[in-house]
C-alpha cells in the first residue's frame, strides 16, 4: 500500500501549457510524417483531406497507407527508409510529425526539425511538441475542434462524439445560406453598425428549424435573399420569421 501511494505521489503533473488554437491553410503545404503506423496514418488522412502534400518516412506502412499511395488524387509519398538525420525532406517541410514507436527516433526527429526552425509534434510526447492535433467535427463550413491540451485524448474523442449528436447535417446548408446572405448584405449596406445589427437579426431568425423541417430548398433561399435585399434593415429582417412560419 505504501509503495502504491509513493508511486501515485511520484507521478509528476505535466507543466501547464496554454495552447493557442488556430485554423491552418494546408493547401499545397509540404508535411513530413516519420513513421508509418496507425498514428501516422490518422495524421496523414487528416492532412490529405486538408489538401496538404504528405511525405511519410518509414521502413513499413499500414495496408491502408499502401493503398492510399496507389489510388486517388494527391497520393501520399512513401519513402521506404528508416529516418536518419540529414534527409532533405525534413528541410522542405512546413510541419513535421514524429510518429514512430521508438522514443529515441522521435526525439531525434524533433531535435533536427527544431534546429531547422520547423514546427514539430511528437506522437508520444505532448510536452515536447510545438503543436498538438485536436479531435474535429465537420459539418460543411462548421468546424468544431476539441482538445484536452493532451490531458486525455480519449476524452477529446468522446466529447467529439457528443458534439456529433448535437450538431447535425443541417449546419452545412445553414452556413452556406448565412455566407450567401452575409455577402449580399455586405454588398448593399454600407454602414458597419447597421450591417452588424442586420447580421445579428439574421442569426435570430429560425432558419435552422426551417432547414431541419426539410421544407427549405434553393428556391426558398432565393426568396429569402430577395426579401432581405428588398428591405435590408434590422426591423425588416425581424419580421421575416412570420413569413417563414406562414410557409409551414
Ligand atoms: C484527438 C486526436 C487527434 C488525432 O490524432 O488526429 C488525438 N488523439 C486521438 C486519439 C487517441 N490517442 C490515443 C488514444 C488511445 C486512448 C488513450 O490513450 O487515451 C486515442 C483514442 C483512439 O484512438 O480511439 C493515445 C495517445 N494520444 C497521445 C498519446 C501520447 C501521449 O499522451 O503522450 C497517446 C498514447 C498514450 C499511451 O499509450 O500511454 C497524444 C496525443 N493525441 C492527440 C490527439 C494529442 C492531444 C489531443 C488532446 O487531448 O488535446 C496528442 C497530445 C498529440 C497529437 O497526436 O497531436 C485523436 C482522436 C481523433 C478522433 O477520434 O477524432
Ligand atoms: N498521438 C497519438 O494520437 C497517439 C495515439 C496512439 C499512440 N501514440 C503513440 O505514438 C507512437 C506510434 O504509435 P502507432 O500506433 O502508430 O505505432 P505502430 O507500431 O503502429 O507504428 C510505428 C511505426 O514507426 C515506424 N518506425 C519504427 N522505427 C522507425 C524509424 N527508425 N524510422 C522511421 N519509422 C520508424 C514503424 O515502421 C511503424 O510504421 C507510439 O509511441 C504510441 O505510444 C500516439
Amino acid at each position: 500500500m505504501v509503495i502504491t501511494e509513493r508511486r501515485v505521489d511520484a507521478v509528476k503533473q505535466p507543466e501547464g501549457k496554454r495552447y493557442y488554437p488556430l485554423m491552418l491553410d494546408m493547401k499545397g503545404k509540404n508535411c513530413v510524417i516519420v513513421g508509418g503506423g496507425t498514428v501516422a496514418q490518422r495524421k496523414a488522412e487528416a492532412l490529405l483531406e486538408a489538401g496538404a502534400e504528405v511525405t511519410l518516412i518509414s521502413p513499413s506502412f499500414t495496408a491502408q497507407l499502401e493503398q492510399r499511395a496507389l489510388s486517388g488524387e494527391m497520393p501520399p509519398r512513401l519513402i521506404r527508409e528508416r529516418y536518419r538525420p540529414g534527409m532533405p525532406e525534413l528541410g522542405e517541410a512546413f510541419l513535421v510529425f514524429a510518429a514512430t514507436d521508438v522514443t529515441e527516433i522521435n526525439s531525434a526527429v524533433r531535435l533536427e526539425a527544431e534546429s531547422l526552425g520547423k514546427l514539430v509534434t511528437v506522437a508520444n510526447d505532448a510536452a515536447g511538441s510545438g503543436f498538438i492535433v485536436p479531435a474535429v467535427v465537420r459539418r460543411g463550413k462548421l468546424v468544431i475542434a476539441v482538445s484536452t491540451e493532451g490531458a486525455s485524448p480519449g476524452t477529446a474523442r468522446k466529447v467529439k462524439r457528443e458534439l456529433e449528436q448535437m450538431f447535425g447535417d443541417e449546419y452545412e446548408t445553414y452556413l452556406e445560406l448565412l455566407q450567401q446572405l452575409r455577402v449580399l448584405v455586405q454588398s448593399i449596406v454600407g454602414d458597419t453598425a447597421e450591417r452588424q445589427a442586420i447580421f445579428r437579426a439574421i442569426l435570430d431568425l429560425e432558419l435552422l428549424a426551417w432547414i431541419r423541417s426539410g421544407r427549405f430548398d434553393e428556391q426558398a433561399g432565393r426568396e429569402l435573399a430577395l426579401r432581405i435585399a428588398a428591405d435590408p434593415t434590422e426591423a425588416g429582417i425581424r419580421q421575416l420569421d412570420e413569413w417563414i412560419r406562414r410557409l409551414d
